[in-house]
């Protein structure tokens, strides 16, 4: 069975309650439809009911039977509890008129869904850039027990092969302890999606080839993540022909634990770690499943704006099995 087979197993059923916010999209509306008929759970599309219908009437898509909620015309009372309730969230942070704006943007108003249990978990920015649609997780849904950083990793997978990239999506720029934190929350993601992690530390360095700054961090997080977890195959640094080419390994790093067959990739910064998911997707023919959030209290999952329907409807079985 395969690993989207897998979820949509464990999450039928459950009738986790998934709000989209981007409901007006073409490619929401069709992976909503499909999850709902297929009973995987059940969705929820924000947005002005005409607009979406208008997007249904286009791609004669039938939305009968999936719950639409325009926050525009949500009921005062309802409306004015979210607010209170997002603004003693805030604790001082944000006064009742910001708290009014925000919720007219989908993506707070989604969230606050998911913190008041109005919803079991969100999947959002097929129209909005990573920043947009994770801001009011972070303000509002914050870290769960555990974790001092939410950060964003993909599945990537070809036929047989499936890889983890972190963090692809969240902190632009990290120090050494925020890499070994990614590192033990990647780890760990790895292990859901049944990969037995290896996890390298990655740099433009093999084991002292060179000196830098931006090497030492890399080999300070690295021992930082094995104290962490010593029970966790992970080294660096390591530059990813040495990470993955088992003969590359052989001359670059002989003595080590994960060289050559590392499954876990750890990015030393933001740049890296976008452009490394981009470039094995595009050029590489692997599909990036993600950004799956790490490190976030309740089930919040972001798309890249170049996703396609089936994206949404893996992404929405991911977040769903979050919630169970
Ligand atoms: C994620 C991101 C939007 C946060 O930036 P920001 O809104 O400027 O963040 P701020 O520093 O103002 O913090 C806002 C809140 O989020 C929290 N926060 C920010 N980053 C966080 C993280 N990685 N983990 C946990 N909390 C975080 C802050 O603590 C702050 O909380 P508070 O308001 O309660 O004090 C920003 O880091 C970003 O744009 N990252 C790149 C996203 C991107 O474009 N990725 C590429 C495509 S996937
Ligand atoms: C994850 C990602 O890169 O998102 P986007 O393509 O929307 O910027």
């Amino acid at each position: 069975m395969g690993l989207f087979e897998e979820l949509a197993v464990k999450i039928q059923g459950a009738n986790k309650r998934i709000v989209f916010p981007e409901g007006e999209d073409a490619r929401i509306q069709e992976a909503a439809i499909r999850l709902a008929q297929e009973k995987l759970l059940k969705p929820i599309l924000l947005g002005d009911e005409q607009a979406i219908a208008l997007t249904a009437n286009e791609n004669q898509f039938d939305l009968n039977g999936i719950q639409i909620i325009n926050p525009k015309t949500y009921p005062k009372d309802q409306l004015q509890a979210m607010i209170k309730a997002l603004v003693e969230r805030r604790n001082g942070k944000t006064d009742f008129e910001t708290a009014e704006k925000w919720l007219t943007n989908v993506n707070y108003f989604g969230t606050m869904m998911v913190y008041m249990g109005l919803a079991d978990g969100m999947v959002s920015g097929a129209k909005h850039p990573t920043g947009d649609t994770v801001r009011p997780a972070l303000q509002i849904v914050k870290t769960a027990p555990g974790s001092t950083r939410i950060s964003g990793a993909f599945i990537m997978q070809k036929d047989t092969q499936r890889y983890v990239f972190s963090d692809a999506a969240i902190n632009i720029d990290i120090d050494a302890q925020t890499m070994a934190e990614i590192a033990i929350q990647s780890a760990n993601t790895a292990k859901v999606f049944g990969i037995e992690p290896k996890v390298a530390m990655l740099s433009f360095s093999t084991k002292g080839s060179a000196k830098a700054d931006q090497v030492t961090k890399v080999t300070e997080a690295t021992k930082i993540a094995q104290k962490m977890d010593s029970t966790l195959a992970i080294d660096g640094e390591l530059q990813f022909d040495a990470a993955f080419v088992p003969s590359v390994a052989a001359a670059k790093a002989p003595e080590s634990n994960v060289a050559g067959n590392a499954n876990v990739f750890i990015f030393p910064d933001l740049q890296s770690g976008n452009i490394g998911y981009k470039i094995a997707q595009r050029l590489g023919g692997f599909e990036a499943i993600g950004p799956i959030l790490q490190g976030l209290a309740k089930p919040i999952s972001d798309l890249s704006r170049g996703c396609n329907t089936d994206d949404v409807y893996k992404v929405a079985l991911i977040t769903a099995a979050q919630a169970l």
